[in-house]
């Protein structure tokens, strides 16, 4: 498999409205990507098509080498992780916080069985990897926004994913909490057998160096799509916005204020 996705000219066209239009773009073995676009760009539906959740009008997709509408869409599913704080936060309740990262294994397969011990040394290393091992024992809706987001992580890493998706992860965080979650993301991308990342965001500061490359996403068309270095840039970040802005690069990260 030489491409983790591969988009040929995409669209999406719904209600008289074009969504999604024309999205070429290639995540190639090896890289992490970081997806940033303003509200409403088109992000969730990118999302949702490759999770095979809806299809493309027009185009061309791939996934993990898995060509769309010759691959069975729920056994591709087991492969990709999406963590998503809008969606997931609902689902979960009393469940203890390990019990909810080891059901990762079984959500992804969809069957319930009986984890073993094994599943739940897994699941132990998944939370001491994540930094949240001190949560053991806590019920899920006790814990922070900050510890949810940890916690949903290592459910997701449960299954072996080969390509993470991390949907808005650091949404409602204060400033610890987000920098300790973009801690355990950079250490996580470390692991030998760490998956593919792709991390979508509204934020510029939040792409980490691990992501080499970034997909400006506008209007639901591809406006730039590259090195991060180079796509982040006040030129091409102005254009972006439509607004004069100011990008400052501090520890290898994109600071964004108004011109
Ligand atoms: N099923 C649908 N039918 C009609 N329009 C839709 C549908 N799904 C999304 N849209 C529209 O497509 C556009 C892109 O929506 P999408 O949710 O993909 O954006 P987004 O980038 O994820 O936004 P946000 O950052 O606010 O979550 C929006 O204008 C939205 O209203």
């Amino acid at each position: 498999m030489e491409h983790i996705i591969e988009m040929k000219n995409v669209s999406w066209f719904r209600e008289g409205k074009t969504v999604l239009k024309g999205v070429n773009w290639t995540v190639s073995k090896g890289e992490n990507w970081a997806l940033l676009g303003l509200n409403g760009s088109g992000k969730t539906t990118l999302l949702n098509m490759l999770n095979g959740y809806i299809w493309p009008t027009q185009g061309e997709i791939s996934v993990l080498g898995e060509k769309f509408g010759e691959v069975d869409i729920r056994h591709l599913r087991r492969s990709i992780g999406w963590v998503s704080s809008s969606l997931q936060e609902k689902l979960y309740g009393n469940e203890k916080a390990e019990d909810l990262v080891v059901s990762g294994k079984f959500a992804s397969i969809g069957l319930y069985e009986k984890p073993s011990a094994e599943d739940y040394n897994r699941a132990k290393q998944l939370m001491e990897q994540l930094r949240c091992s001190h949560l053991a024992g806590r019920s899920y809706q006790t814990c922070s926004q900050g510890e949810k987001q940890k916690l949903l992580i290592a459910r997701a890493l449960m299954g072996s994913p080969k390509l993470l998706i991390l949907d808005e992860a650091a949404n409602g965080l204060d400033f610890i909490s987000k920098e300790g979650l973009l801690d355990s993301i950079e250490e996580l991308s470390k692991q030998p057998d760490a998956p593919h990342l792709l991390y979508v965001t509204h934020h510029t500061e939040e792409i980490l160096p691990i992501f080499s490359k970034t997909l400006l996403i506008r209007r639901g068309e591809v406006f730039a799509s590259g090195y991060t270095k180079e796509v982040l840039e006040n030129e091409s970040l102005s254009e972006f916005f439509e607004m004069p802005v100011h990008v400052l690069w501090n520890q290898d990260r994109a600071w964004l204020s108004k011109k």
